[in-house]
């Protein structure tokens, strides 16, 4: 169940891997490739007779398409390989594999031929992969949108062709597929911005190259392994005082309800008290559906609490500029949200107190607010959301998330991790409060600020997950749905934790 996190390399590492396989190792790399490729694509192919179209492509990319395309062809299959570029200009590793398919019996047509009547068993991208440099035009893009029409499994080789490996962006268009089956290690690409709604089911292919042994990774895939070492039992002699005491500040005139969202999911995963500090003079005093909350004016908050936040619903006037500057002074665990951070990005002068805080500081922004605060925009985020997130990170000294497809978990220490969990029914009010509040339970029951994150944004979206697979989204999901599940799933990770060794 702990499954190690999968390490993920951009275009640079991957390259530098495949440069210290050695030279002449037999199988190559390529045809390593286009076999294992051939064997996941056996499984796609179970009861789909009919031929298989592959898509070939300059590079290397289009090399494991024809090892692949010779694969099918000596197990018998009908192979159509469609490949019309300059085959003088082919790589050697790719030109072989080409050679290779001619002498398997096979003949590249120089056009994509229309799908037979009943059309394609399996239609195979093999255009680009890693070496994709600029945006797709010409014959390669009329070639993608057509595959993209196709009524059959589609599927990948290494990258969707028109995704950019490192970022995730569609560079003019890109091959949506069903599959992708990608060599040696996951790339960002593959699981950020547009990359899951291209990629599609995503199987890593490792080549037999240990990539983590030859080149440390700095990214991972997010896995609960990452934060196994936080679920541990409750000791049975403890009391509430055991789990911490938190704050959540913000709730101004209108906003309320965000505050309320975060401290109850801080109160629903388990911290000991939960206080909300609440800018709105005319706020209730009692939470009627959760009385355990302690709500009171955000200037009467109990100061030494294990962990704090501030954003929800906090709003941008005076007080809160005030109630944020005070916060960020706290010797404690500091969790920025929301409009946190937008008064955050507006004042340089606190960003120099908050980088030089000595407790832990977390940042949950989306890519809007990411933007502010790096004096840039949310096109600018969002071409680049891994390094955004570093870049972020480092001049703030702070763990942080940016929020979206694929959310993007950095650490000050340089290491990052891309979340998979979550679905598109998450886009609605209030989820963020959930987050802030779930991730501020963790760190007042003292999980270390990096676990505290990559658990907080991995169960935010696994509990989303296990909803819509309930019929409780995606459409109409709504954030305090979330809560409760977040607490059955968090739960189940601490039992199944202890079955396998507490
Ligand atoms: N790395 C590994 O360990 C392994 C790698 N393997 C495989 O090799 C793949 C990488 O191969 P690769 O480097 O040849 O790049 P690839 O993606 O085929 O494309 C390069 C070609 O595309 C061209 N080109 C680029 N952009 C373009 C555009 N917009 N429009 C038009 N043309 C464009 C570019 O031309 P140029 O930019 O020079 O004009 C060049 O001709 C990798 O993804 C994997 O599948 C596996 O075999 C084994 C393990
Ligand atoms: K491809």
């Amino acid at each position: 169940m702990f499954l190690p996190a999968q390490p993920i390399y951009p275009v640079a590492g991957i390259r530098e891997i495949e440069a210290r396989v050695m030279p002449g190792a037999k199988p190559s790399l390529m045809e390593r490739a286009g076999r294992a490729a051939a064997e996941d694509a056996v499984r796609l192919l179970i009861d789909r007779p009919g031929p298989i179209l592959v898509a070939c492509g300059p590079g290397n990319n289009g090399g494991d398409g024809f090892v692949l395309a010779r694969h099918f062809r000596q197990a018998g299959r009908e192979v159509v390989a469609a490949y019309a570029d300059d085959p003088a200009r082919m790589p050697p590793d790719a030109a072989k594999a080409l050679a290779d398919f001619r002498a398997s019996g096979g003949e590249p047509v120089s056009s994509l031929p229309a799908a037979p009547a009943g059309g394609w068993a399996l239609v195979v991208d093999a255009l680009f992969g890693i070496g994709l440099t600029r945006p797709l035009e010409g014959r390669h893009a009329e070639w993608i949108g057509a595959l993209n029409q196709q009524n059959a499994p589609r599927f990948a080789l290494d990258m969707p062709s028109g995704l950019d490996t490192d970022t995730g962006r569609v560079l003019g268009i890109a091959f949506r597929a069903t599959h992708t089956t990608t060599f040696i290690a996951l790339k960002p690409g593959l699981l950020t911005l547009d990359g899951p709604d291209h990629a599609g089911e995503v199987s890593v292919q490792r080549l037999d190259v240990d990539a983590a042994g030859w080149l440390p990774p700095l990214g991972h895939a997010v896995r609960p392994s990452l934060f196994r070492p936080q679920l541990t039992p409750r000791a049975r002699n403890s009391h509430k005082g055991s789990y911490g005491d938190t704050a959540i500040l913000g709730g101004a005139p209108g906003m309320c309800g965000a505050a309320l969202l975060a401290a109850r999911a801080a109160l629903w995963l388990g911290t000991g008290r939960v206080y909300a500090g609440l800018l709105d003079p005319r706020a209730p005093t009692v939470d009627v559906s959760n009385p355990e909350l302690m709500l009171r004016p955000a200037d009467e908050l109990p100061e030494q609490v294990s962990a704090l936040a501030i954003g929800p619903g906090l709003g941008r006037s005076d007080a809160a500029a005030a109630l944020l500057a005070r916060s960020v002074c706290l010797d404690r665990p500091l969790v920025l949200d929301a409009d946190a951070l937008n008064l955050l990005a507006a004042d340089p002068a606190l960003q120099r107190v908050l980088a030089a805080r000595a407790a832990p500081t977390l940042l949950t922004p989306h890519p809007a607010e990411a933007g502010r605060l790096l004096a840039s925009d949310t096109a600018a985020v969002q071409a680049d959301r891994v390094a955004a997130a570093l870049e972020l990170s480092a001049r703030l000294r702070a763990e942080v998330v940016l929020k979206g497809c694929g959310s993007v978990i950095a650490c000050s220490d340089g290491r990052w991790y891309i979340n998979g969990t979550g679905h598109p029914g998450m886009a609605s009010a209030g989820m963020g409060d959930v987050l802030t509040g779930l991730l501020v339970a963790l760190l007042a029951q003292g999980w270390p600020a990096e676990r505290a994150l990559i658990g907080a944004v991995h169960l935010h979206g696994a509990a989303a997950d296990r909803l819509s697979r309930e019929g409780i989204g995606p459409v109409g999901l709504t954030a305090s749905e979330v809560i409760g599940t977040a607490r059955g799933l968090l739960n189940g990770w601490l039992l199944e934790a202890q079955r396998n060794g507490g």
